[in-house]
């Protein structure tokens, strides 16, 4: 079981309000995914989730308790780009964060806990179709592969958050189809919850079991730091029974279409 909630949560830098009054429930096994215009504070919103940032105002909730104030293993993340270690091998990468969390002095492990890590490891690999590629460095990998590396380096820890920043933007749309398949495998497979941050309206659509656009319901053209962001719409697709559906189809089909009509929110650049 796995519920977050955004309790009227405030991120202000100085003067400068990103984040206003966020108020969000999230359910177990939920794929929510975030949209909004550049700067808006999706990445913020995400960084809260990891705890990287606290909030100014208000809390966040993971099942009922206000979450660490240091990242931990429960979350894990995948970010657009490099967030893979360049100098280590692929298997070396996936099993790196367990190493640290086993023997936080040198970083490694021996024996036994080594080999079943690796064990652990090459399943993952194979899982995401890298297994033949264990011992090549990231940069023999396409960026379709990287990403998949990615999300095995993240997995690893058994995560009950899975954070996607914008993880499949760098990708061709092959890649992206692919990436697409294997996310939502893993989502079933793993009872995950996901949070993901994208800029392609069909990608959200495709993906999440609910979909919520952030952005500045208040705008004070003279002081645009003045107001923040926050859920200026949610759209959720429940239940997931009718997800699958000809009606949940209609539906996803109008929603995006709405959405779309307001393209300025989602094209609209930083000023
Ligand atoms: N550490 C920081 N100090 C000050 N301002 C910050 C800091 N981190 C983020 N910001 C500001 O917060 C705002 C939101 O940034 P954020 O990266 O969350 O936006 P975003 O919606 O993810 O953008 P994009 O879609 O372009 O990636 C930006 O105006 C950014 O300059």
């Amino acid at each position: 079981m796995t519920e977050i909630r955004f309790e009227k949560v405030w991120k202000e830098y100085g003067s400068s309000i990103v984040l206003e009054n966020v108020d969000l429930a999230l359910a177990d096994h939920e794929f929510l995914v975030v949209i909004g215009p550049s700067g808006v504070g999706k990445t913020t919103l995400l960084r809260l989730l990891l705890a990287q940032e606290r909030p100014t105002r208000g809390r966040i909730l993971l099942d009922g308790r206000e979450i660490a104030s240091e990242p931990t293993a429960d979350r894990g993340v995948v970010f657009q780009r490099y967030s893979v270690f360049p100098h280590k091998s692929v298997l070396a990468n996936v099993m790196l964060g367990p190493q640290w969390a086993g023997s936080p002095l040198v970083g490694r492990l021996f024996g036994a806990r080594k080999r079943a890590l690796r064990d652990q490891a090459m399943a993952l690999l194979d899982r995401v179709g890298l297994a033949e590629h264990a011992r090549k460095y990231p940069a023999q990998l396409s960026g379709g592969m990287q990403q998949r590396l990615a999300l095995a380096q993240a997995l690893i820890n058994k995560p009950k958050v899975l954070l996607l920043d914008e993880p499949f933007g760098a990708l061709d749309p092959g890649s992206r189809r692919s990436m697409h398949v294997l996310v939502r495998e893993l989502w079933e497979e793993q009872s995950m919850t996901i949070v993901m941050v994208t800029h392609d309206l069909m990608e959200a659509f495709h993906l999440g079991t609910r979909v919520v656009a952030i952005d500045k319901v208040r705008n004070d053209p003279q002081a645009p730091e003045r107001y923040g962001a926050t859920i200026a719409s949610d759209f959720c697709a429940k239940p997931r029974i009718v997800r699958d559906s000809f009606r949940f189809e209609a539906a996803r089909l109008r929603a995006a279409a709405e959405l779309a009509a307001k393209t300025p929110l989602l094209t609209r650049e930083k000023d």
